[in-house]
């Protein structure tokens, strides 16, 4: 579909969209270290990093170095992969977080300090004249090592607006490379993302990155808005994993973004790849892929009612907005139930290789029915009333 003709893609007038352009910043081995059930081996770390190497990232974010030993020599051995993905630490915004980040060998490091009410009273305690300070200290030392610097304010959404332009202004003017805007809470909305987008847009000269948690279910839409009102770069972590229920998931995204920007997302990324890393991270940190996840829940691709197998089995775009052969996988008629229909068990026949006429069909398919009624069926009693009725016939 080219992008003219494809209505989910940005409007060719939307000049500040970053919808088919936009870079990812994975965090798995940072935020997802965060999730509760997270602990990551070093063999681990180094197996998720080349996955999502491969898969395509632009940027791996790792836990801080100051963190724990074993932390600070995990990043160190990640810097040494030789990585197309540029390796990024994540630090608090103080200069003894950074002098142990710069040490490590990453290509570039995200200060991070919260600018709201509840974090400058309740967590570091500092006002934003310090912030302010810290930040323009970090910010002049990370870059005098020749390493990317990004400064973000944690809690953006709960933060004082001129608070907020103040110190991405201040920043942007000593020449960070990008500012965050972060979604600490997970309380912002997609139309508040796109009005906070657009206007730091106003203010900086830097790119922006945006960091979603999904308490109340709007990390992939506020990602997407961000996008739209001009933000560059997005974090994600593999099944959202993170502090809480987590960020906007990598798969999820995809999903998002393949439908708006098809081309930029195919040739970008390793899409086929999608379950396997899924399936890597959701085994370390012991849980299972949950069965409505976009693109690989269990059920993703399955069609079940009979209306919609009739039309999937002609055209799969009636009801599919994705299509399952970009990420390796296959769509499934589901027959074996009450709400099945005479098309989705005429395909079953054909499948089987037997031949009855459609009057014939629309018979045995009142007999599954009939059973479907009374109990769940599995795919091998559709098959045995279809044989036997098709037997009975000869
Ligand atoms: C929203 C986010 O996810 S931000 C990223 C969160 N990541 C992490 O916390 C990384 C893992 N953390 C750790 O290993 C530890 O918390 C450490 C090593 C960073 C700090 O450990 P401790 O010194 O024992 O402090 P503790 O964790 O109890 O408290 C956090 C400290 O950081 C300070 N702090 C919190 N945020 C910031 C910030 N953004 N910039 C500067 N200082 C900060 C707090 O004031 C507090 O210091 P204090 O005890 O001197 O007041
Ligand atoms: O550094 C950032 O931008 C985000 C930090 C974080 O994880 C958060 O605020 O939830
Ligand atoms: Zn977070």
């Amino acid at each position: 579909m080219s992008v003219q003709s494809n209505p989910y893609a940005p409007s060719p007038f939307d000049l500040v969209s970053n919808v088919d352009k936009f870079q990812l910043i994975e965090s798995t081995l940072r935020e997802g270290e965060q999730f509760a059930n997270a602990f990551f081996s070093t063999e681990k770390k180094i197996e998720i990093a080349k996955a999502l190497d491969d898969f395509g990232v632009d940027y791996i974010e790792l836990t801080s170095p100051v963190a724990s030993e074993q932390s600070r020599k995990d990043c160190e051995a990640i810097c040494k992969l030789g990585l197309k993905a540029k390796i990024l630490t994540h630090i608090r915004c103080h200069m003894d977080d950074a002098k142990v980040a710069v040490e490590t060998g990453v290509d570039g490091v995200d200060v991070v300090i919260g600018t709201s009410q509840f974090l400058r009273q309740f967590s570091h305690g500092k006002d934003m004249n310090y912030i302010s300070k810290s930040a323009v200290e970090v910010i002049e030392f990370v870059k005098s090592k020749g390493l990317e610097i990004r400064f973000s304010s944690e809690d953006s959404f709960r933060s004082d607006i001129v608070d907020l332009l103040n110190i991405y202004k201040t920043v942007s003017a000593i020449g960070v490379n990008r500012v965050g805007i972060a979604d600490t809470v997970g309380c912002a909305n997609p139309r508040q993302v796109y009005d906070l987008v657009r206007t730091l847009k106003a203010v900086v000269s830097c790119d922006i990155e945006c960091h979603f948690h999904d308490d109340t279910g709007c990390a992939i839409g506020n990602a997407y808005s961000a996008l739209e009102a001009g933000a560059k770069l997005i974090d994600v972590s593999v099944l959202g994993i993170g502090e809480r229920n987590g960020i906007t998931p990598l798969g999820g995204l995809m999903a998002r973004m393949i439908v708006a920007a098809p081309e930029y997302v195919k040739s970008k990324y390793k899409l086929h790849k999608i379950r396997d890393i899924e399936n890597l991270v959701a085994e370390a940190v012991e849980v299972n892929v949950p069965f409505n996840n976009p693109i690989t829940g269990f059920c993703a691709f399955t069609h079940k009612a009979g209306i919609h197998a009739k039309a999937i089995l002609a055209n799969p775009s009636t009801y599919e907005i994705l299509n399952p052969q970009d990420f390796g996988l296959k769509r499934y008629i589901h027959f074996a139930n009450r709400l099945t229909g005479w098309n989705a068990i005429k395909s079953r026949v054909e499948q089987l290789n037997l031949h009855l006429t459609d009057d014939q069909i629309k018979d045995v398919t009142q007999k599954i029915k009939k059973i479907g009624d009374v109990r769940q069926l599995n795919i091998e009693d559709v098959d045995s009333i279809i044989k036997e009725f098709h037997s009975d016939l000869q």
